[in-house]
């Protein structure tokens, strides 16, 4: 068992790594975009800019149907100046590739429709860069009238959590980056040593307080998320903030001091009152709620006999078993629908790490159940 849940790991880690063949010339081009403040504001004027009201992303409907985040351009430019480095022979090479872009919506125009100065998007935030080499950036809209911008962008600001249900999957981790890199800045404005503002730099990548000279970078608390198994079913639990009828895999901050091992130990006998074993990584994932997670995900495993759960009821509002047949059942409902009823057993969607996990263990099951004969 413990050999087939490590081949499903590796499997894993393959798909993760499926880079391009710039890769390295696309991280040394965002590396110099977060160090060099001018090449950055240079580099806003060719740049992708996903907007956000009060933390929630501009989704865009396309015509067939699927919701997408919306990327807006500049007027500026119309060519993306992107440098590849080669190294041969220890000589660097550069080669500049300018890339057409067509200019969909004009974000400054749009900006100024709305009330806003036109050097307004030097707030935004560097997020990443495509695959074409164009630097994407998150821009907070603040108080402005929502309905007129989502009317000109022809979007709509959607709760962070329900775009997960929408969007395809690549993109909801750059709209949770976006969101968690706009939080955290709103959130550190102040210097906690000398309560003096702090200042960030033009990338976005940390804040500086140049009365005590102290940098901050944005941060992430590490979270163990662990899916435990008694061999033939997983434990699956629910708080009372979860959506109705939608239960998770276990989880909980690690506390100062403490190892991966040890928080897992910890959470699931404070939680339910099980010993777990057979402690397996499986991956990680950053979460943006409720201030930038670290999620760090396991599978573990009880003793058949104890299984008896005994919850903790200030943290959780039910915690259960489930049989594979449940399990599968659950991951083959559709993205939640807001207009109809959620089903009375769901599980956290497909960008989730919890989702990979329970994946992850149906597919372990259907592993065994053929190997054992069975359907
Ligand atoms: N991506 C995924 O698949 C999943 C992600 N998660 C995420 O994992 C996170 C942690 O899981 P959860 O089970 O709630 O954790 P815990 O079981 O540790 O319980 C959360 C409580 O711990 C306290 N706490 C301790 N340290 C921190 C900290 N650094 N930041 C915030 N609260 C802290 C808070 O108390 P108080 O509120 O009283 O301050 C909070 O209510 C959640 O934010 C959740 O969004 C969870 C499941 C799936
Ligand atoms: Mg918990």
């Amino acid at each position: 068992m413990l050999q087939s849940f490590k081949l499903f790991f590796n499997c894993n880690l393959v798909r993760s790594r499926s880079y391009s063949g710039y890769y390295v010339s696309r991280v040394r081009y965002l590396k110099r975009l977060k160090e060099d403040d001018e090449a950055c504001r240079e580099a806003l004027k060719s740049g992708i800019f996903l907007l956000y009201h009060k933390l929630s992303p501009l989704l865009r409907e396309t015509s067939s149907g699927i919701y997408t985040l919306a990327s807006l351009k500049t007027s500026g430019f119309n060519t993306t100046p992107f440098k590849l480095f080669h190294y041969v022979n220890k000589r660097i090479l550069h080669m500049h590739l300018y890339i057409c872009m067509p200019i969909s919506v004009d974000l400054e125009h749009i900006l100024e429709k709305v009330g806003k100065d036109k050097h307004f998007v030097n707030e935004s935030f560097l997020l990443g860069c495509t695959d074409k080499g164009e630097p994407q950036f998150s821009l907070e809209v603040g108080d402005i009238d929502r309905s007129a911008l989502e009317q000109e962008c022809r979007g709509m600001f959607v709760d962070l959590r329900k775009a997960f249900f929408m969007l395809p999957g690549p993109e909801s981790p750059l709209a949770a980056k976006g969101q968690a890199l706009l939080r955290w800045h709103q959130t550190n404005c102040f210097c906690s040593a000398t309560g003096q503002p702090t200042i960030r730099n033009q990338s976005g990548s940390f804040r500086v307080c140049h009365s005590s000279g102290i940098t901050y970078y944005p941060k992430m608390a590490p979270v163990v998320i662990v899916l435990v198994s008694d061999g033939s079913r997983c434990l699956l639990a629910r708080q009372t903030m979860f959506p109705l009828g939608m239960y998770s895999a276990l989880s909980g901050f690690c506390d100062m001091g403490e190892s991966v091992e040890e928080t897992l130990h910890r959470e699931v006998a404070e939680e339910v009152g099980l010993e777990v074993k057979n402690i397996q990584y499986s991956g990680s994932q950053h979460w943006p709620f409720p201030q930038s997670s670290f999620m760090l995900a396991c599978h573990a495993t009880v003793n058949p006999d104890k299984t008896q759960v005994n919850i903790d009821k200030a943290e959780l509002e039910d915690a259960r078993w489930f049989t594979y047949e449940e399990i599968t059942e659950a991951l083959r409902k559709p993205p939640l629908d807001p207009r109809r009823e959620p089903p009375v057993f769901w599980v956290p969607p497909s960008y989730a790490i919890a989702n990979q996990l329970i994946q992850e263990w149906a597919n372990q099951q259907q592993l065994s159940r053929k190997l054992h004969g069975l359907k």
